[in-house]
């Protein structure tokens, strides 16, 4: 489905990403790990064509996703969720996951502003497609509140939700149980696996939470200063010395600058049972 192939992003000095390539299957749930600034931000970035990559290539779908504009990657079944958040706050809940519907949408300006029935049509259903997806999530009890004040579990949920009703096919989730409680864990996971049978997802997890990513994706890519050191089945990815050195390297060495977040227990962590 997902073809990356050498892949280089350069920040003046910074090489973000340095010849990355790596392949996903339909279907597949796929994790991408590494320590903080390894790159993983920066290659949903290039997926969903915020960026330009300097080289390599992206195929999706056989398509070259280089050459797709950003405002056309929903359309060809990419979604994603932002590391911290990307909702609009003085929306509601309905109407930030109705934004994930954008490009389904037919009416024109004049159609819309006339508001003629096949608009209204396409509206209703629309709706309905949200009450489902809200109420799949179990957010149905907070779809006209607004954005903000909600806990942050129920947000992460809500970027879900928008993420969803764009009928993906794909779907990148950037750390999506980042500041979540380990029961809010637990029943994302759950939910994930649940809903990825039932929407015919492939994923690409983006996270540091290793009991997580190790428990939910059959296979795993880590990066170090934008490289991939490692990549195969979790428990391979979880013993690899390269993956260790990158985590727990950072004490010691030259990686002063980055935080770190996660200690040799979290990573060696035993996968998680029955997610
Ligand atoms: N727009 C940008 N301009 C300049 N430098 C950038 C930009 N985006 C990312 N970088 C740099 O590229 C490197 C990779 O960053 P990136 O956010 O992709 O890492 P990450 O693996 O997602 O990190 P984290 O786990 O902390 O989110 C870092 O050194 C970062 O500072």
């Amino acid at each position: 489905m997902l073809e990356v192939h050498d892949l280089t992003v350069r920040f003046g000095g910074i090489t973000a990403l340095d010849g990355v390539g790596f392949d996903v299957g339909r279907g597949e749930m796929v994790g991408l790990i590494g320590p903080n600034g390894a790159g993983k931000t920066t290659l949903f970035n290039c997926l969903t064509r915020r960026y330009d990559a300097d080289s390599g290539t992206v195929t999706y779908e056989g398509r070259d996703l280089t050459a797709v504009p950003p405002h056309a990657i929903a359309e060809l079944g990419i979604a994603r969720t932002f590391q911290n958040l990307g909702l609009f706050p003085r929306l509601s809940v309905r109407d930030n996951v109705l934004v994930g519907a954008h490009h389904r949408g037919r009416a024109g300006f004049l159609s819309a502003g006339l508001r003629l029935p096949g608009v209204r049509r396409e509206e209703r259903a629309l709706h309905a497609d949200a009450d489902a997806v809200l109420d799949r999530l179990g957010l149905t009890g907070v779809s006209g509140h607004l954005a903000t004040g909600l806990p942050f579990g129920t947000l992460k949920r809500v970027e879900l939700a928008r993420a969803l009703i764009g009928r993906p096919r794909l779907l990148l989730l950037d750390e999506p149980v980042n500041g979540l409680s380990a029961s809010e864990v637990d029943e994302f996971a759950g939910t994930l696996g649940a809903i990825r049978s039932e929407y015919d997802l492939t994923v690409i997890v983006v996270e540091h939470h290793m009991g997580f990513v190790m428990g939910i994706c059959e296979r795993i890519v880590c990066l170090d200063f934008g490289r991939k050191i490692a990549e195969g089945p979790p428990g391979e990815v979880q013993r690899d010395p390269g993956v260790i050195e990158a985590y727990l390297g950072t004490a010691v060495s030259e990686r002063s600058e980055r935080t770190i977040e996660h200690s040799s227990s979290e990573l060696m962590r035993p996968t998680q049972e029955g997610v």
